[in-house]
């Protein structure tokens, strides 16, 4: 493909720093300012410059209480004075080393991971500075706090644990007053946008507005992981109603109290929910996040090519996943470019699967090792709740039975599933007698359902490979296709190991340790838990106008080059979730090339300025810094 070929041309040209000025300087709409009492006040949005001083239009209490100003005991006596908060704190300064002390034994106390969730909740509207420095020393730790698969359980319970409102709810009775409702948010700069409907949360189903835990998660991985500045981000539920009867007999329940709209009326509502974003932040990243099949496909079907948008679900787990599975190869000795090699098993054929296995096909294609498109479908085999995509499901010869706009006709596949179904083997042949049959090298669970690798499955696969790549990528850990227990103990310590959730490493019989990786679409957003998070990272600092597919191969690419041999000797794939801002720095930076290489970059780089370096130093590093008052 041109784009890899490319490749090194590209990245020469980009740190020899003469990625030109483009005729552009910054393509942004600014936006006239609207609110007097808007707290913040950046009149640059320079993430450079926003690490030297914050002027502020608030004064005592309100710089107190603002988590994006408070500093808390930490305000030198010169602050205290020129903000009016002398007296309303203790007398003694104390920097944020003595507060991470005071919070960490704090978190430590705590005795469940949902009780930490809360205590970090707290911390995170008190102080987002603090909060992001204890996330960011601690990664490894809270990452399974913030996000899954703590982030799972409070979902579940977010109506019962709710404290204080963050990010944006709009519902079904908002309708015609959305175009309003976006200026209520208090601040002018918004890069990047986590939106779910809250109706396919992790593998937990429909959750309603309780969803809103999703966008401020992964909001808060970006931030943390993938270097965005925190007040540029916003978590947004649309709150169309649930299905989930338990919710709504729930007298806590917070979100609306009616089954979900549907067909036009929900296409319509999302239409009005977009327009009002563009028309305040047009340049604004969207990510949306946790929809279910198919409207998350018919949303970035709809959406792709008009707005800077992407679907997570869909195309950063692609990203990771890729990544994963060109990392397992070389792990096995052999090399990426064997991919159309692999005879793959996808169980789930919802978003996540199907976008997985666009993303594989997407590889091969660009390899260039395969004779077409169609052929490289062939090397993949997908499976849903009935078995394997065949020909009973399809309804054959009959095209009313396959999808022809958004709604899916029950018992039918639709035109993505469609190139999947194998005609010559038994329809809806079960899990152990595919792997029998087909002898597959990579195993990947996308079902949201535990259980579905049974011990037959997996030792079958270890009878044919020496070392089998087994992916069960369901969150959270409690619905898993299977533990890296499981996975070990079948495949006699020989699995190739990655899962959705973190697992331990697991001790094997023979002395040796069973590496366990993360294979999180996190990973990939602005990259992190990385690959998202850095995506989003290049996005935003490129002011790239669309995300395109090219951008999520390259990002698979550039994260399945990191690990070392030995490592991948071990079967580590990824680097450590400690490692997430190296890699996000690195993936944004591919994908900032990519975009100036598509012709989508809407901001140059300045004469002389170093890509890489620009990426490292645009990242947002939680430190106090001064806070000025700014009289009007
Ligand atoms: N590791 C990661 O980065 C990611 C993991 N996921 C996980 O993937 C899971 C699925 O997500 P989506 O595809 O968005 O959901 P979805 O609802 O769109 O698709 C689920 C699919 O699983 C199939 N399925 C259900 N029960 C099954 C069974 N017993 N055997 C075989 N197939 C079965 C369904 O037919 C459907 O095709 C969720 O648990 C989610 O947490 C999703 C995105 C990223
Ligand atoms: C990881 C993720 O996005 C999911 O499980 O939905
Ligand atoms: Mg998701």
């Amino acid at each position: 493909m041109a784009l890899a070929s490319s490749r090194f041309l590209l990245r020469t040209q980009a740190h020899r720093a003469t990625v030109k000025n483009h005729s552009n300087s910054i393509a942004r709409t600014s936006t006239p300012l609207l609110h007097t009492q808007r707290s913040y006040y950046s009149p640059y949005r320079d993430p450079i410059r926003d690490k030297t001083v914050h002027m502020t239009l608030s004064r005592g209490v309100n710089v107190l209480h603002d988590p994006l100003l408070s500093k808390g005991t930490a305000f030198s006596i010169d602050e205290r004075e020129r903000l009016s908060i002398r007296g309303l704190v203790p007398p003694r300064c104390q920097e944020m080393d003595k507060q991470l002390l005071r919070v960490k034994r704090n978190l430590d106390g705590c005795d469940s991971p949902i009780d930490k969730f809360v205590f970090l909740a707290a911390l995170q509207d008190r102080n987002e500075t603090l909060f992001y420095k204890l996330v960011i020393e601690h990664l490894e730790e809270l990452a399974g706090i913030i996000y899954t698969p703590t982030v799972g359980l409070a979902s579940e319970k977010s109506h019962s644990i709710y404290r204080r409102s963050r990010g944006m709810y709009f519902s079904s009775q908002d309708r015609g007053n959305m175009s309003a409702m976006v200026y209520n948010w208090p601040h002018d700069e918004v890069d990047v946008i986590v939106v779910t409907d809250g109706s396919r949360v992790l593998g937990l189903g429909d959750l309603g507005a309780n969803g809103m835990q999703i966008p401020i998660g992964k909001l808060s991985l970006y931030v943390a992981a993938g270097g965005i500045r925190p007040r540029a981000v916003l978590p947004v539920v649309l709150d169309v109603g649930t299905n989930n009867k338990t919710l709504l007999n729930d007298p806590l329940y917070l979100g609306m109290g009616h089954p979900r709209l549907d067909g036009e009326e929900y296409y319509s509502f999302v239409e009005e929910w977009v327009t009002a974003i563009m028309t305040r932040w047009p340049n604004v990243l969207i990510q949306f996040e946790d929809f279910k099949y198919p409207h998350a496909y018919n949303l970035l079907n709809k959406y792709r090519d008009r707005i800077t948008c992407f679907n997570d679900d869909i195309q950063s787990t692609s990203a990771i996943t890729l990544a994963g599975i060109l990392a397992a190869l070389k792990a096995r000795g052999l090399s990426q470019e064997d991919l159309s090699n692999e005879r793959i098993i996808c169980v789930g054929a919802g978003s996540a699967g199907v976008g997985v296995c666009e993303g594989i096909i997407d590889c091969m294609v660009a390899q260039g090792k395969v004779k077409s498109r169609e052929d490289a479908y062939r090397r993949i085999y997908m499976l849903d709740q009935h078995g394997l995509l065949g020909n009973s499901a399809v309804a054959a010869g009959d095209p009313s039975r396959i999808m022809q706009g958004p709604e899916r006709v029950k018992g039918s596949l639709d035109e993505r599933q469609l190139c999947y179904v194998k005609p010559d083997l038994p329809d809806r042949m079960n899990l152990e007698e595919l792997i029998e049959q087909v002898k597959p090298t990579v195993l990947l669970g996308l079902t949201g359902i535990a259980g579905v690798f049974t011990e037959k499955a997996v030792r079958t696969m270890a009878q044919h490979n020496e070392k089998p790549v087994i992916f069960p990528l369901s969150n959270p850990d409690t619905h898993a296709e299977c533990t890296a227990e499981q996975a070990f103990k079948w495949t006699d310590g020989r699995a190739i190991f990655a899962s959705g959730s973190p697992f331990d490493d697991v001790q094997l019989p023979n002395g040796k340790i069973g590496r366990t990786n993360q294979c999180n679409n996190s990973y990939s957003f602005p990259v992190s838990t990385s690959s998202n998070s850095g995506v989003g990272l290049g996005v935003v600092i490129s002011r790239a106008s669309r995300v395109t597919p090219e951008m999520f191969l390259e990002t698979a690419r550039a994260i399945a080059d990191i690990a070392t041999p030995s490592q991948l000797k071990e079967g580590i794939l990824f680097p450590g979730v400690s490692q997430l801002r190296n890699v996000s720095s690195k993936v944004a930076t591919r994908v900032c090339e990519v975009a100036y290489q598509q012709g989508l970059a809407q901001k140059s780089l300045k004469e002389g300025e170093i890509l890489g370096e620009f990426v490292e130093k645009s990242m947002y590093d939680p430190e106090y810094v001064p806070l000025v008052h700014h009289h009007q």
